[in-house]
């Protein structure tokens, strides 16, 4: 006993100062911070010189009030500036000037805004004042944007991003993004709408408390809606209604737009309850002072509403008051819409040739800023009045116009650039998330190799070892849980994002993981040859007006049932947009490509399909390439692709309900 007394003592006092050394290294249970770095270091703010100037805070208060109650804006100017406030520091000049172009602009008094937006570029010309200049010149490109002068606007916007860039001010580089974008929307660029939106949503989410915040989601919604990616837009415009209700900035001009674009995407899908719900809200959101472009928006939304309650004299009324309205001339886009929206109706109630009027006009308005999206609709309707007055060659020149352009806009830009675009966005997205989880394990592995490190200094002492083996076992044990459930979670989310949340098809995205596939597996496919078909449902759009969106959701979910049903299992069927679909089959066991396409055809067209209003019969479009090796089929799917695509094109103008599968 005597001998082990000392020992027991030098084992205690061993232990105590091993665990102290071991400390540092975090021996103990602690969970080690992540850090996700934001560089928000040297970002330049004038609201914060502001706000430390005597008045600066009383400034900005008025500032913000600008944005959303013009009169009381005044009275809190009126008052500073009773106290010799303004001239005291050119700063506050400088807000004095952006700030009456906020009342202006909010009172609707668009000229006196736009002098005043003059107004602070002098003043930042004389006192040298960058970020003022750069200011001045974003107010003034919207402007000219809502004037439909592009050009001018993107020669201003340019300048001022450079400045913005030069001086790190990414509060005023969000709003340029969100102008830029607004732009190339128009111009129906959107890979480049898309880009600069993006460059503003990555500003942004570092500040999400900044104004531009739910614009840029809205008009990222307005992309889909140009794309007709009608849920994708309503998911998006649910969103910003969302982070506009839970902002901190009342300009109620954001939700009418939102509103009103909302209203938009169910005229487009038929919905005619929704529509004119959409509409009522946004007309709830319009205030006296309400600028001329919102008044025509809702305005003509209300004209939509009602051509779908098919009260097409109301709607043809309500679309002359839109273009009646005082100043509309200097709003080219509003005044194109307006038109076609009247063209509609006028066609409805066989007025060909006011219809023809309406839309020469849309269209000479439409051109005045390029507005590809909204040309090729008025060109789609030009066919329509021509072949309703017999003129059978017009009608085809328009339509092929309208095809070519449509085709451009909806299959070549969605195809290669937007697509690729959003593939890399989401790429990025996913590289990021495993770039965290693989630090997360790191961090893990680290911890784990602090804890061996530990277990080999007291090794001798058994007590200890025991329990720290113990220890790292546990913990052994539950990092690889871990690690299963991420793994498991992260093919989810894969999965979830190529599938098209209606059909449970697989969506666009999927088809180049299946072609990389295909390649992986190149020799396994050597012999094989594949046909590729591009099916799109006929007069779709006649059983959603007829019998509304929900039963037309519900022929898509039966299609969808019935192509997987008839399709081997190892063949691939996509659903490309809307009542269009792809599939790719692999030529196998003697069935001739054609037979095999036959079959899928027959099993759409044969049978009806049950809705709760009643027995509807499909009919079905198909363009094919057949017997494609196996090698082009992978080196050459785009080209591919639009060959079925021409075909399928063909078998629309043909009549229809046939497959062509050569030219
Ligand atoms: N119910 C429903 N309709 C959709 C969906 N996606 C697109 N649509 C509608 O599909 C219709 C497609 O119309 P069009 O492109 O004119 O084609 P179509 O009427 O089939 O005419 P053709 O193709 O020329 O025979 C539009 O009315 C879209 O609103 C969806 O997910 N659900």
């Amino acid at each position: 006993m005597k001998v082990i007394k000392p020992v027991s003592i030098v084992l205690v006092v061993g232990v105590s100062l091993l665990l102290f050394i071991l400390r540092p290294f975090g021996f103990t249970d602690k969970d080690v911070p992540i850090e996700i770095g934001t560089a928000t270091e040297n970002i330049f703010s004038p609201d914060a010189a502001l706000a430390e100037l005597p008045y600066g805070n009383a400034v900005l208060a008025a500032r913000d009030i600008s944005r959303f109650d013009g009169e009381e804006a005044l009275l809190r100017i009126d008052l500073l500036d009773q106290r010799g406030t303004f001239q005291a520091h050119p700063l506050y000049q400088a807000y004095y000037f952006m700030i009456m172009n906020n009342i202006m602009l909010r009172l609707g008094r668009i000229d006196d805004a736009v002098a005043y937006a003059n107004q602070l570029l002098d003043y930042a010309k004389e006192n040298n004042m960058q970020w003022v200049k750069a200011s001045a010149l974003s107010e003034l490109a919207i402007e000219r944007t809502k004037r439909g002068e592009l050009d001018i606007a993107l020669v201003y916007l340019n300048e001022s991003v450079r400045i913005s860039k030069e001086i790190n001010y990414q509060g005023l580089l969000i709003k340029s993004y969100n102008t830029l974008g607004v732009i190339s929307n128009i111009s129906g660029d959107y890979a480049k709408a898309q880009t600069y939106l993006h460059n503003g949503l990555k500003l942004v989410e570092s500040n999400p408390e900044h104004l531009y915040y739910s614009k840029i989601i809205a008009n990222l919604a307005l992309i889909y809606i140009y794309l007709e990616e009608w849920h994708k837009a309503l998911e998006y415009i649910e969103k910003s209604k969302h982070i506009y209700k839970n902002g901190r900035w009342l300009e109620p001009s954001i939700m009418t737009i939102l509103l009103s674009n909302e209203s938009h995407v169910y005229f487009r899908l038929g919905d005619a309850v929704q529509a004119r719900r959409a509409y009522s809200q946004a007309d709830e959101t319009l205030v006296k002072e309400s600028s001329l472009r919102l008044q025509s928006i809702v305005s003509n939304e209300l004209s939509n509403v009602l051509y779908l309650e098919q009260q097409y004299e109301a709607a043809i009324a309500e679309s002359n008051r839109c273009l009646n309205l005082v100043g509309i001339q200097a709003l080219p886009l509003q005044r194109g819409n307006c038109y076609t929206s009247k063209a509609r109706s006028e066609i409805k109630l066989e007025n060909y040739f006011t219809a023809l009027h309406d839309l020469d006009d849309a269209i000479a308005e439409n051109n005045k800023i390029s507005n590809s999206v909204s040309l090729s609709g008025n060109h789609k309707l030009l066919s329509e009045v021509h072949e309703e007055l017999g003129n059978d060659i017009e009608a085809l020149q328009f339509f092929k116009l309208y095809y070519i352009e449509n085709k451009k806009a909806l299959f070549d830009q969605r195809q290669s650039e937007l697509y690729m675009l959003e593939e890399s966005f989401n790429a990025e997205n996913s590289r990021n998330t495993l770039a965290l989880l693989k630090t997360q394990n790191d961090l893990k592995d680290l911890e784990l190799e602090r804890q061996k490190l530990g277990v080999r200094v007291v090794f001798g002492m058994i007590f200890f070892v025991l329990l720290s083996l113990g220890y790292v076992i546990r913990k052994n044990a539950t990092i690889a849980k871990k690690n299963e459930r991420l793994q498991c979670s992260n093919t989810d989310l894969v999965e979830l994002s190529t599938r098209d949340a209606l059909t449970g098809l697989y969506n666009r995205r999927h088809f180049d993981d299946y072609i990389r596939g295909l390649k992986q597996d190149s020799a396994f496919y050597h012999n094989s040859n594949f046909t590729l078909a591009i099916m799109d449902l006929d007069h779709f759009k006649m059983i959603n007006d007829s019998h509304g969106h929900d039963v037309g959701d519900l022929v898509l979910i039966e299609v969808a049932k019935r192509f997987m049903l008839n399709l081997p299992s190892s063949d691939l069927i996509i659903r490309w947009g809307g009542e269009e679909f792809i599939c790719v089959i692999e030529n196998k066991d003697n069935v001739s490509s054609l037979q095999m396409l036959k079959k899928v055809w027959s099993a759409i067209t044969d049978e009806p399909v049950s809705t709760p209003a009643g027995d509807i019969n499909i009919t079905l479009s198909i363009g094919a390439v057949t017997d494609i090796p196996a090698v082009e089929f992978m080196a050459r799917h785009t080209e591919l692709l639009k060959r079925a695509d021409e075909r399928l094109y063909k078998a629309k103008h043909t009549g229809r309900n046939q497959i062509i599968a050569i030219d």
